[in-house]
């Protein structure tokens, strides 16, 4: 354990000793959810690993049921394993239930004007009003088309290039598109400044939302440290963190502004609302623009890793899915957003995907903002009320065979039927908190696939282990690294990849 965390542990040892002693003298009418038994001191802190793992909660689904009860250090957190917990809670008592903690990394960074991690009420409902207005709007999105075409040539070209580099890939591609469609400027390689910048300022979130990090926050004991411990790394690396954020939130936007006042600026998230005339001001407008970079990044990434992966692992769902763009589409042309109707297996595939294995497998911690009674049981005002989507997503009697990737869950008699158990319904969190780039992260997905699987075919390496569902752990999961080859199908598709136009 490294030195911070054992000086951490020590000194919350204290206040552990009154929040525990402080939780134990209140007597409650309604019993609390059940839940592992804690600890004197520390409560659950050791049930709850050190990395975000929706394997130990969804374990404790079959033992203590939907709603499960953690004291971590004093603080309840409450787990909320199945559809049904979160429908009643997070979505009909939404009022209640829409906040969110605080995350002491991520304040420490300077998100206090990302609204999604912005605290329940009227600024972060204006933030979100402004975001919405353009990522739930079918118009904006259908403007948006383009931008996914032109990052999805871009990645088709590229593993064309580069089979071997196709992660890297697959990352250019969701920034490429997220930039394009936010301010209307083109990334061009993995190494541009914008992108890595983001992928910073991704990595920080990533580790400010580990619980280790909000449960017991190491940060006043870094500022303590001395700098023969470290101290003057650590807040050089803090320093650093900030203008990362800083770059993201001004350099693209001042670029866009920049354009507009020569008239060169491409349509796009930002040009449609500062030409707007309306009562949203540019700071907001600035900031709204920003988050999408950081909130999509990551995330369609995963599910492009998690739909290869699968594809690998099951090359007769692949030729299923090839066979019917081919005898629906023919080989002529690439399957476009028009032939998504006609597509159905295609688009179970890209269900199946986000249900299989959801990018963010237990969302974003809410925070209970009065106390509430739940059958019968008390969830007690300040509760860190987490989501465990996996696990809702591994629902056996809604999804059979949950562990199964199998896109023929979603047809019946031919066609798509999603409409008991859209996997997009749970992947994207539950009530007024939820992702508001569902569509756009859908669209992005789907087309992807739909022209990935009609040039290329992929499987595994034809020595060494089959690949393995195995992901990483944290706020945003991924499939670990696996062999793969990657190889143009046919004469028919390379013409097509011939075809295609380079941004
Ligand atoms: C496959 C891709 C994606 C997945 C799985 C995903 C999932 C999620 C989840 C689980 C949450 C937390 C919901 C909650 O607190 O209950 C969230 C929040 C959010 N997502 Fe996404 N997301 C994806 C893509 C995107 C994209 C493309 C955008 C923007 C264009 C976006 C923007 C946001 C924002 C702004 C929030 C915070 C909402 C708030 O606090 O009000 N996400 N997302």
């Amino acid at each position: 354990m490294p030195p911070f965390a054992l000086v951490a542990a020590a000194s919350g040892a204290l206040v552990l000793t009154i929040g525990f002693l402080l939780s134990r003298s209140r007597s409650p009418p309604h019993p609390f959810p059940p839940g592992p038994k804690p600890l004197p001191l520390v409560g659950n802190l050791l049930d709850m690993t050190t990395s975000m793992d929706w394997t130990t909660f969804s374990k404790w689904t079959d033992r203590y049921g939907g709603v499960v009860y953690l004291n971590v250090l004093g603080r309840p957190i409450i787990l909320l394993n199945s559809i049904k917990a979160n429908v009643d809670l997070l979505e009909k008592r939404a009022s209640k239930y829409s906040d969110r903690p605080q995350f002491p990394l991520i304040n420490l960074a300077g998100h206090q004007w990302n609204f999604g991690f912005q605290p329940y009420g009227k600024e972060w409902q204006s933030r979100r009003r402004v975001f919405t207005s353009q990522y739930n709007s079918m118009a904006t999105l259908r403007s948006f088309y383009d931008a996914h075409r032109s990052a999805i040539s871009n990645f088709l070209l590229n593993v064309l290039r580069e089979p071997q580099d196709i992660s890297n890939h697959l990352r250019l591609r969701s920034a490429q598109a997220i930039f394009d469609v936010t301010y209307g400027i083109s990334v061009k390689s993995f190494d541009d400044r914008l992108v890595s910048t983001a992928e910073a300022v991704m990595d920080v979130v990533s580790l400010a939302l580990n619980p280790g990090m909000w449960i017991l926050n190491p940060i006043p004991i870094f500022n303590l440290l001395p700098g023969w411990l470290g101290g003057a790394t650590i807040s050089a690396k803090i320093q650093r963190c900030q203008s990362d954020l800083e770059d993201l939130r001004n350099v693209p936007f001042d670029i866009v502004k920049k354009s507009m006042a020569v008239g060169t600026a491409k349509p796009c998230f930002t040009t449609n609302l500062l030409r707007e005339s309306g009562p949203v001001s540019e700071e907001l407008i600035r900031d709204t623009a920003a988050i999408a970079m950081g909130a999509a990044y990551e995330t369609t990434f995963s599910a492009g890793e998690v739909f290869l992966l699968a594809m690998t692992m099951h090359e007769d769902i692949q030729r299923s899915a090839q066979n019917e763009i081919d005898s629906v589409i023919g080989s002529d042309r690439l399957p476009d957003f028009i032939d998504r109707e006609r597509l159905p297996f295609v688009t179970a595939i890209m269900k199946e995907v986000l249900r299989w294995h959801p990018p963010a497998p237990i969302g974003i911690p809410h925070e209970l903002l009065e106390d509430d009674i739940y059958e019968g049981m008390l969830i007690p005002s300040g509760s860190i009320v987490m989501v465990n989507i996996w696990q809702v997503l591994h629902d056996s009697e809604m999804y059979p065979g949950p562990f199964n990737f199998d896109p023929y869950r979603f047809i019946q008699e031919g066609k798509l039927d999603v409409s008991k158990n859209d996997p997009g319904r749970f992947t994207f969190g539950f009530g007024r908190r939820s992702c508001p780039g569902r569509l756009f992260a859908e669209d992005s997905l789907w087309l992807m696939i739909a022209q990935f699987l009609a040039v290329y075919a992929i499987s595994p390496l034809p020595e060494g282990p089959p690949p393995r569902a195995e992901f990483t752990m944290g706020g945003i999961s991924q499939p670990l690294p696996f062999g793969r080859v990657v190889r143009v199908r046919s004469d028919a598709a390379r013409k097509l990849l011939a075809e295609l136009q380079e941004d």
